[in-house]
């Protein structure tokens, strides 16, 4: 049950945010989308009815996350649960000697800059809105999940920009936990394996059969509602905090 409950979900007009919002819907809460403008969020918003807002927002702009937190509070009256979902992904080798070609360094830091930085932009400015709730008798104030991959772990040929980023928010869940636990903020992070969505769509149909095969079981992409379901596992879990949980039928990829 999540009746009651005010989310907002950084990525939440596509793939994984957008199964999210929709099972907090499903579950009685309502939610804030904070995707691109150019994403499908004002659309995503309205099939889901009047407790969906769209708050056009580049996640690693401060100022769009300040207004997407000011509406929350404006429309809702409160903020109880952040889920960041945004993220990017590409792939390169650090040098491809068949192309003779380094890496990119504007795409490595792009890739850094919306995974990491965008993902820390969301908790450092919405913490203030979770600490104003009332405590529950645990002390508790809100939960915030992120979303990393197991590519933090198992990153592959072409992943070393992606796999940084991902790392990254595996490192920060513990510090941000300790430092939220005086507010009686929660924090969690999900590594999911190989899920259904727009993003995986974009690999190449080679990496993604190849992959596909890998899951020892199920032997399938995961459903976006089954990232979802431990979403709601977590906020509705007390003594789940500082940890990052695979979500990835026993994959461990290869290279
Ligand atoms: C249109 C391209 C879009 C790519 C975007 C990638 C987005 C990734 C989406 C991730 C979504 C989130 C998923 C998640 O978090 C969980 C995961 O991480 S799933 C793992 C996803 N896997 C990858 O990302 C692998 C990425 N690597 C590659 O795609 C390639 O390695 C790469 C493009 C980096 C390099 O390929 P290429 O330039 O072709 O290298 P070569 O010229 O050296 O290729 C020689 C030869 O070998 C084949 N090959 C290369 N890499 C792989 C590989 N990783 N797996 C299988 N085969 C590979 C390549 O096709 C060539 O074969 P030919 O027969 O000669 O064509
Ligand atoms: N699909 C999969 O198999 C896996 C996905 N992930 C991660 O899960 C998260 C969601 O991925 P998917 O749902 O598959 O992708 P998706 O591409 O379907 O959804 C990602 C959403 O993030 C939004 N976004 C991108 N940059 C943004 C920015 N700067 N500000 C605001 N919103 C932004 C996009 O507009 C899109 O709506 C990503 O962080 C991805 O790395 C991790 C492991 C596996």
């Amino acid at each position: 049950m999540l009746k009651g409950v005010v989310s907002m979900v950084g990525g939440g007009a596509s793939g994984l945010g957008r199964a999210t919002v929709e099972r907090v819907i499903r579950e009685g809460g309502r939610a804030v989308i904070c995707d691109l403008p150019t994403s499908q969020g004002a659309k995503v918003a309205s099939e889901l009815g009047d407790h969906v807002l769209f708050a056009p927002t580049d996640v690693t702009s401060t100022a769009d996350v300040e207004e997407a937190l000011a509406l929350c509070k404006e429309e809702f009256g409160r903020l109880d649960v952040v889920v960041n979902c945004a993220g990017i992904s590409m792939a390169a080798k650090v040098f491809n000697h068949n192309k003779k070609l380094s890496h990119s360094l504007d795409d490595f830091k792009r890739i850094q800059t919306v995974n990491i930085c965008g993902t820390f932009n969301v908790i450092r400015l919405s913490a203030a809105l979770l600490a104003e709730n009332e405590p529950d008798a645990d002390g508790q104030r809100g939960v915030i999940v992120n979303t990393a991959s197991i590519a933090a772990f198992d990153g592959r040929i072409g992943q070393a920009a992606y796999a940084a980023s991902k790392a990254a928010i595996v490192g920060m869940t513990l510090p941000i936990a300790r430092d939220l636990s005086i507010l009686g903020i929660r924090v969690c992070t999900i590594a999911p394996g190989l899920f259904n969505t727009p993003l995986m769509m974009s690999l190449p149909e080679k990496v993604q059969h190849f992959l596909g095969k890998m899951t020892p079981f199920p032997g399938r992409l995961g459903h976006p509602d089954e990232f979802a379901m431990l979403v709601q596992t977590i906020i509705n879990n007390p003594m789940m905090n500082g940890e990052t949980i695979r979500l990835d039928g026993a994959l461990r990829m290869m290279p």
